[in-house]
């Protein structure tokens, strides 16, 4: 069963609006970021993951962004332009702005935390003269990350090229990708995230995510009842996804596909959800069905949380598959189908 048309005439597969930043991750992990001393240098920043992890899967990818004007916003473009991304409208930020940092945390497998550096951040810059029609309409779909709504002029950037797809019946993916920083109220996040929300084809986000865009709504839904409520507003596709307990997608024929996790020695808990809508999405523009794009991002984001990094670890189709295999071979199906 097909959920969503995409318009296979059109070149490019996905174009994604939201920040690109730098992950520093801890190279003397298990220790407390005050203690660390030695980071590596990664592209970060969850849009610009998944750009990374869908390009790597082979698909055309472009994106809408600002980045600063120094060496960390050539880094990021050189490192796109690398991995065969687009970055014809990738703009540079014109009044100092600087790039986004994370200085990540990796206390133990289980426990992470993210330290964001975001004062006057490049990445919220983005301009709505910044996003063109004829980008959008040029792409089977369109990925709108949360944090990017969450300041203005980034915010009417998003909401323009929001506006665009629905014109171009481009499909929307919102990644929902929260993050506490830039917003200034809980109120404020329910506001625009559902704006969104209600007008994507996808949706994608973990229950407290949910949470917080149902907040000024109808708050402490059940999986179900958020499902089935997003499916009400238009939406095809409702992936809750629950950390190690794994994730289900509510289709909006009443399908319900939970998968748990495949078992993997993990060493972050971070970089699952990138991975998991990388190769998700991957699935889907390839036509699988819902059960295999699940087991598709499951698999990647466990590759995922088991590795360093999130952007340089995203992982190719035959690693996936491979990954499949093998976890087949010894734990068995991780897909559980039913009714909603
Ligand atoms: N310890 C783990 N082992 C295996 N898979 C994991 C682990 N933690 C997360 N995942 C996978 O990563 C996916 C996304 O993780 P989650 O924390 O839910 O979202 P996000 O990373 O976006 O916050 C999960 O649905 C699961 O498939
Ligand atoms: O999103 C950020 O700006 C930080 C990411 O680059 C970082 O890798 C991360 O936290 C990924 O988070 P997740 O995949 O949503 O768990």
């Amino acid at each position: 069963m097909k959920y969503i048309d995409f318009d296979k005439k059109r070149p490019m597969d996905l174009v994604l609006l939201g920040r690109i930043a730098i992950d520093f991750n801890p190279v003397d992990y298990f220790k407390t970021l005050e203690e660390s001393t030695t980071f590596r240098k990664y592209l970060g920043g969850s849009p610009a993951n998944i750009a990374v992890g869908i390009a790597r899967l082979g698909k055309r990818v472009g994106f809408f962004a600002r980045v600063s004007d120094d060496r960390f916003g050539d880094f990021v473009v050189n490192y796109f332009e690398n991995e065969g991304i687009d970055v014809s409208r990738i703009r540079r930020c014109t009044n100092g702005e600087k790039l986004g940092l994370t200085f990540t945390e990796i206390l133990n497998e289980n426990e992470s935390s993210i330290l964001m550096y975001r004062n006057d951040i490049a990445d919220l810059q983005l301009d709505v003269s910044d996003i063109d029609e004829a980008y959008i309409k040029n792409s089977k779909a369109i990925l709108i990350s949360g944090t990017a709504l969450a300041e203005s002029p980034s915010r009417e950037a998003a909401l323009r090229a929001l506006s665009l797809a629905k014109r171009t019946n481009t499909p929307v993916i919102f990644d929902i990708d929260y993050r506490e920083y830039n917003w200034r109220s809980k109120d404020e996040i329910s506001i625009y995230y559902s704006i969104v929300a209600r007008q994507s084809d996808i949706i994608l986000g973990s229950r407290e995510e949910y949470d917080l865009t149902e907040r000024l709504i109808e708050p402490g839904r059940t999986d179900m009842e958020t499902a089935k409520y997003w499916h009400s507003q238009g939406a095809k596709i409702v992936v809750i996804k629950h950390g190690k307990q794994g994730s289900t997608a509510y289709t909006n024929d009443g399908q319900k596909y939970s998968i748990k996790p495949f078992p993997v020695k993990a060493l972050k808990s971070f970089g699952g959800g990138d991975g998991y809508a990388a190769a998700f999405l991957f699935g889907l523009l390839e036509g699988m069905d819902i059960h295999e794009c699940l087991e598709l991002g499951s698999a990647s984001a466990s590759l995922l949380v088991a590795s360093h990094a999130c952007s340089e670890d995203m992982p190719t189709l035959d690693v996936i598959k491979n990954f499949i295999a093998k976890s087949k071979e010894e734990f068995g199906d991780m897909v559980a189908i039913s009714e909603e």
